[in-house]
């Protein structure tokens, strides 16, 4: 089941170019002329007038690419400079630029050069690319870092070309050497090209790059010929998308959320075929959290929903909805004797449990091997008992954030932390995929840049960087219930963490900033009729 928008690495990205290229059908050339025209086609639209605009101009094809804008802005009536390295004798980007000289003149690509370009002129950035494999040094890295300040501090629009120069492209990390710290730019816009790649999405990237856009260069029929499965999405773009790839999400949502016969589900469906899902939570003044979860749980559409809390508190006057069960579970005992009914299909552990009793409990919930969530307190019993890693049932999310991680997989966690000193960087994508794989699960790391990874390698990338205000006490307890409930409802696990962590940020895109934690399960029935359920 495909959806969302394939993300392609750099790798693949230039094999998909070149095997464009090989065959003659689609000459460098022209690839470089469309990404040129795709990026002033851009200008114009947000700078409708002609103004000055400055052009910075790589050794290589995203050089190239400069030349190529420069040209088509100077068309229309914009006032240019130039700047320029030398480029690779023969190659499309030389012929991009002799193009360019038969026009105007090339400046040297210096800290002095930058300087003279007037105030009120917008700076492209052609610099590097998806090519970038090492820190920028010596003049370019002084020159970057003069360009840092004057879009971070001086409020200078900056227009990147596929990526801001300096960001590696298959992590969003900055490269930085020993004595060239990395240089962060931050771009009004960034004009990608055919797919976004895992930089303009991750750590960094997004607020490097400002607004994405994704721009068509003629690619398609070469991307959709490989023969790979494609195994890396990008779940919910915030980007605008040059085709509607994006669009399969919205038809595969009804049919696994959807109840009854428009969904394909049989006339005689009942409440069990729906799913039971059991939600264990911990002791008074923490038992909001699993309440958090259960209400989730609830508004994804299971249909049951029990709430299991020590004895101590059960019995303390309801609160929640009525529709929701309790039980008592003071201790495993309990939780196994409950686990006996057969109904139950899908299990959370961990929203406000407690360290001591995810501890108590972990075993026993890890035995029934039914579908599961492990968040919070029991993601730190796991981290405590390494061993018990090896036991996790077969389809089993955890739910970490970048901490809990970190106490997890804390080898994996080190190395996605050293500094980037050259490309391909480590990334979260590769973290996650590497902590998915060691324990058998979906791992889900959260944080704005969302990352999920199965053990077979299949990874989703949810960007909330437009939705900081997800980022609110208890929105993970809500995330972990709506994934169990999910589970429940017998979607496949990657599927239930993936969806899970779309319907949440979409309600949170939805209600906007002032959310509390409890407005989410409130919104899921608004979320399911914008996707037309
Ligand atoms: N035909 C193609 O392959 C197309 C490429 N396009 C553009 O080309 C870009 C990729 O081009 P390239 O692969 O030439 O690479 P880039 O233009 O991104 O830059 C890398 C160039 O700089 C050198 N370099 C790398 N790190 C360096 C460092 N730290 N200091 C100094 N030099 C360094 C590399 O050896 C290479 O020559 C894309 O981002 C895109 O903008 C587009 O024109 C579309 C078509
Ligand atoms: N800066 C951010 N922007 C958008 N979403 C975020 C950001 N930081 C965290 N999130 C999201 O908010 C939720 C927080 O979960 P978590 O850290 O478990 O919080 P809690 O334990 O308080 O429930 C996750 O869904 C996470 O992906
Ligand atoms: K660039």
């Amino acid at each position: 089941m495909l959806f969302g928008t394939e993300i392609l690495t750099t790798a693949q990205m230039r094999a998909i170019e070149s095997a464009a290229m090989d065959g003659g059908e689609l000459p460098g050339l022209t690839l470089m002329e469309r990404a040129g025209a795709a990026v002033a086609g851009h200008i114009r639209l947000q700078w409708p007038k002609p103004g000055h605009a400055t052009i910075l101009c790589g050794p290589g094809n995203n050089g190239g690419d400069g030349y190529v804008i420069a040209r088509l802005l100077a068309k229309v009536g914009w006032r240019l400079r130039v700047l320029g390295l030398d480029n690779i004798p023969g190659s499309d980007a030389g012929d991009a630029k002799r193009r360019w000289q038969e026009i105007g003149p090339i400046l040297p690509l210096t800290l002095a050069t930058l300087r003279e370009s007037p105030v009120n002129s917008i700076h492209v950035d052609a610099i590097f690319g998806t090519g970038l494999s090492r820190p920028p040094q010596d003049e370019i890295a002084v020159l970057l870092r003069h360009l840092s300040h004057l879009t971070r501090h001086e409020n200078t629009p900056l227009v990147a070309v596929d990526c801001p120069s300096g960001l590696c492209m298959d992590s969003g990390r900055w490269l930085g050497g020993d004595t060239d710290p990395p240089s962060p730019l931050a771009a009004t816009l960034t004009i990608g090209f055919d797919s976004p790649k895992p930089g303009h999405l991750l750590a960094s990237g997004p607020a490097a790059c400002g607004r994405l856009i994704i721009a068509d260069i003629g690619l398609r029929p070469w991307r959709e010929r490989r023969t790979r499965q494609a195994d890396l999405y990008a779940i919910w773009p915030r980007f605008p998308v040059h085709d509607r790839r994006a669009e399969p999400i919205r038809s595969v949502l009804p049919r696994m959320l959807g109840k009854g016969v428009a969904a394909g589900q049989p006339q005689d469906a009942h409440k069990y075929r729906y799913g039971h899902a059991l939600i264990v939570g911990g002791a008074a003044g923490q038992d909001g959290a699993a309440r958090l979860a259960a209400r989730a749980a609830i508004r994804s559409g299971a249909g049951l929903v029990t709430l299991g809390l020590p004895d101590d508190i059960t019995g303390h006057g309801r609160q929640g909805p009525d529709a929701l069960m309790l039980r008592n579970i003071g201790n495993a005992e309990a939780l196994q004797n409950l686990l006996t009914d057969r109904r139950i299909t899908a299990l959370c552990l961990g929203p406000g449990c407690g360290l001591r009793r995810a501890a108590d409990l972990l075993p026993t919930a890890m035995n029934a091997r039914l579908p599961c969530v492990l968040d919070a307190d029991a993601l730190s019993a796991l981290a405590q008992n390494p061993d018990w890693v090896g036991q996790l049932p077969d389809h089993c999310v955890l739910t970490p954030h970048e901490g809990e991680f970190a106490r997890l997989f804390p080898d994996i966690s080190r190395r996605m932390k050293k500094p980037a000193r050259h490309g391909p960087a480590y990334s979260r994508i590769d973290a996650v995929r590497e902590a998915a794989s060691h324990c058998n699960a979906v791992v889900l790391l959260k944080g704005p840049d969302s990352v999920i990874g199965a053990p077979d390698g299949r990874a989703w990338v949810h960007s909330a960087f437009d939705i900081p205000w997800l980022a609110t006490a208890g929105s993970g307890d809500v995330l972990a219930g709506l994934i169990t409930g999910l589970l429940a409802r017998d979607l496949p696990v990657l599927e239930a963490a993936g969806i899970g962590c779309l319907l949440h940020a979409y309600a949170a895109r939805l209600f906007g900033p002032g959310l509390i934690a409890d407005d989410l399960p409130e919104l899921l029935p608004r979320v399911y009729r914008e996707f037309g359920l």
